[in-house]
């Protein structure tokens, strides 16, 4: 079991290398190219120092100790001249795989089918990469980072064991006392130094499993924070309601619980940080001390020279403290593949589609038939269903109004027939073929929908309406003004060009029915041959709404209009009414045949409208 999760993980992380490298093609160049000149870097002055110092002691040649001098700053000069260079791409590239790594993860959500986006697990484990890569920076965001503080400490590690590597051996010369011929003193410092290893591999897993575990409890109260700011931040989408229920200071109490929280987690991490260091720097003293004297002796002794005291005591030491870095970030990224899977699982995420290849040309003066065929459909987390047995038959041309009660099943009807679910019974068929055999956008071009819950964006007005950049100005403003709006988008200062919403400076607000109309005109301007309006009228006003009723039955011609409604004004307007029941359709006809049936449905539907507006009258 174990092997096939590090088999992943290994998986994963060459998986991360291979997109960063797509994403950011310098960061990985630039970040190895660092971490082996920044490895290198402490050496200079230890090596050239040993050197100098020998000669020092030694010849005192003055022209050769010139040459070193001048070699040491010159080295280190074009040494940090190249990190200061690295340094500059690695920033550059990172803020570019910060921006590229989460718009992979945008792109998913705009395009993965609807059904994904209305699971509460998948914004939530997008939330959880989010969180991650805010505090602690983890995620495929962090393997540059950490691969080179690895490689760092690595090169670091194997340079000063090759530095220091002579002193470990026992002289074999004829003059050489007891204590330099003797492998013992060199056993037991090779001894400490791998206890202390040890010490820091022990301590370090401990840290980093103690560390996560204190991020990953952070997220939870940085989420509910992120919530309320963002609620905040938007538009402050709740202000009436927290006016109305005096629920200021419920949320304020989020707030403090959060900076109380933050707080502790804030010092709970500072005191694990503050001990691991603490401790690991004391440990690295007391190796540090056995190393000075046992190199120290063996330069009283002059098997060593004075120079040589210098390059041995600061690889060993460079070696204690890079040992120590190295097990952390082999640690952190070990760690880290945790956040990396995530991210790439929530990539991964299947698509529940099935994606038809038969293209649909759309032609005006096409007959098009839609056929509900025994279609039954539940949603994934319900066990009842919200349509059940559905047949029926929509031709080009036809105006069809489904009413119901609340929870009927209105709404999940047109989710299928917009492929927005697909039917675990039956089918549905266009032609006389099933939808899903149709190529999918070609598919989405063929109807156009007003949601009860419609969206429209902070872009120009006219982008809103065409959803394109370029867009048929004249067209625009005649849909505009078939919706009843023309007029007013006219008078904005900058025509269609006006941003909706306050979110540019320029931009304006709009009313729910003024938005409403916007919405209807976008779903004209689509131009396709079926238009479904859930709930079109809801904001308008009793003149919007018989204006735009009657100006639909002539701007859309020929086109299939299918109104969702709980308004029964609507049905006048209709060839045929469906009624749904419980997710049955459990009758249909024209409207005077449906008023007729006085036990049926739709009577007692109309009949309580009906009934309402006497009283009200
Ligand atoms: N995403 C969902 N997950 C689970 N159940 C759902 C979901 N959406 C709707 N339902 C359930 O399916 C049934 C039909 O809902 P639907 O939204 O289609 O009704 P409706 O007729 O449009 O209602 P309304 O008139 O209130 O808009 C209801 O019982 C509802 O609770």
């Amino acid at each position: 079991m174990k092997s096939v999760g590090s088999k992943r993980q290994f998986k994963s992380f060459f998986r991360a290398l291979r997109m960063i490298q797509n994403m950011t093609p310098l960061l990985i160049p630039a970040t190895v190219l660092n971490a082996l000149l920044q490895s290198f870097m402490p050496f200079i002055p230890i090596f050239m120092t040993a050197r100098i110092i020998d000669e020092l002691f030694g010849a005192r040649s003055v022209a050769r100790l010139s040459l070193l001098v001048v070699s040491t700053i010159v080295l280190s000069f074009i040494v940090f001249l190249i990190l200061k260079g690295t340094e500059r791409i690695k920033k550059i590239s990172n803020q570019r795989l910060f921006y590229l790594g989460k718009y992979e993860m945008d792109r998913l959500i705009l395009r993965t089918n609807y059904e994904n986006t209305e699971k509460p697990r998948f914004h939530l484990r997008k939330q959880k990469i989010e969180d991650a890569s805010i505090i602690g920076k983890r995620g495929i965001w962090r393997i540059p980072d950490l691969l080179e503080r690895t490689l760092t400490s690595f090169c670091t590690v194997v340079i000063s064991i090759i530095l220091a590597y002579p002193t470990f051996i026992p002289s074999k010369s004829q003059n050489a006392t007891s204590f330099e011929s003797s492998i013992w003193q060199s056993i037991v410092l090779i001894i400490l130094i791998i206890l202390s290893s040890c010490y820091s591999l022990f301590s370090n897993s401990r840290f980093s499993k103690k560390f996560f575990k204190e991020l990953d409890h952070g997220m939870k109260f940085n989420r509910l924070f992120s919530y309320y700011e963002d609620l905040l931040r938007d538009d402050n989408r709740f202000g009436k309601d927290v006016r109305i229920y005096h629920q200021s200071e419920l949320i304020l109490k989020s707030f403090n619980d959060f900076n109380k929280l933050n707080t502790r987690f804030q010092s709970n991490i500072g005191r694990l940080q503050g001990r691991f260091s603490g401790i690991n720097a004391a440990v690295t003293s007391i190796i540090s001390g056995f190393v000075y004297l046992f190199v120290g002796i063996k330069a009283l002794n002059g098997s060593i020279s004075i120079g040589s005291v210098v390059q041995y005591v600061g690889a060993i030491n460079q070696f204690t403290t890079s040992f120590s870095k190295m097990i952390t970030s082999i640690s952190d990224s070990w760690h880290n593949i945790k956040y990396v899977q995530l991210y790439f699982d929530f990539l991964d995420t299947p698509s529940l589609k099935s994606e038809g290849q038969i293209p649909i040309s759309i032609d005006r003066n096409s007959k098009y038939e839609i056929e509900f065929r025994n279609v039954s459909f539940k949603y994934l987390e319900s066990d009842a269903y919200a349509l059940r047995n559905i047949s029926l038959k929509i031709n080009s041309g036809e105006r069809i109004a489904v009413v119901g009660m609340n929870g009927s099943g209105k709404t999940t009807f047109i989710k299928l027939l917009c492929r927005l679910y697909d039917p675990q019974e039956g089918q549905i068929l266009l032609n006389g073929v099933n939808i899903q055999q149709y190529k999918f956008q070609d598919y989405m071009n063929f109807l156009s929908v007003v949601f009860q819950d419609f969206q429209l964006f902070a872009f120009p007005l006219g982008q809103n309406v065409s959803s394109d950049i370029n867009y048929d100005e004249q067209r625009t403003l005649e849909y505009l003004d078939e919706v009843g709006i023309g007029e007013k988008v006219r008078s904005l200062p900058n025509g269609l060009e006006t941003p909706l919403y306050k979110v540019d400076e320029d931009g304006v607000d709009i009313s729910g029915g003024e938005a409403q109309k916007i919405a209807i005109a976008r779903a004209l301007y689509k131009d396709s041959p079926f238009i479904i309006l859930d709930e079109p009228t809801a904001a308008l006003d009793p003149r919007a709404e018989f204006d735009i009723y009657s100006k639909l039955q002539r701007i859309v011609k020929n086109k299939t209009i299918i109104f969702i409604s709980h308004r029964l004004s609507s049905c006048r307007f209709c060839n045929e009414i469906l009624v749904l029941d419980k997710g049955k359709l459990i009758q249909k006809g024209t409207h005077d045949e449906l008023v007729q049936d006085k036990s049926g449905k739709y009577f007692e539907l109309w009949n309580a409208q009906a009934q309402y507006y006497q009283l009200n009258s």
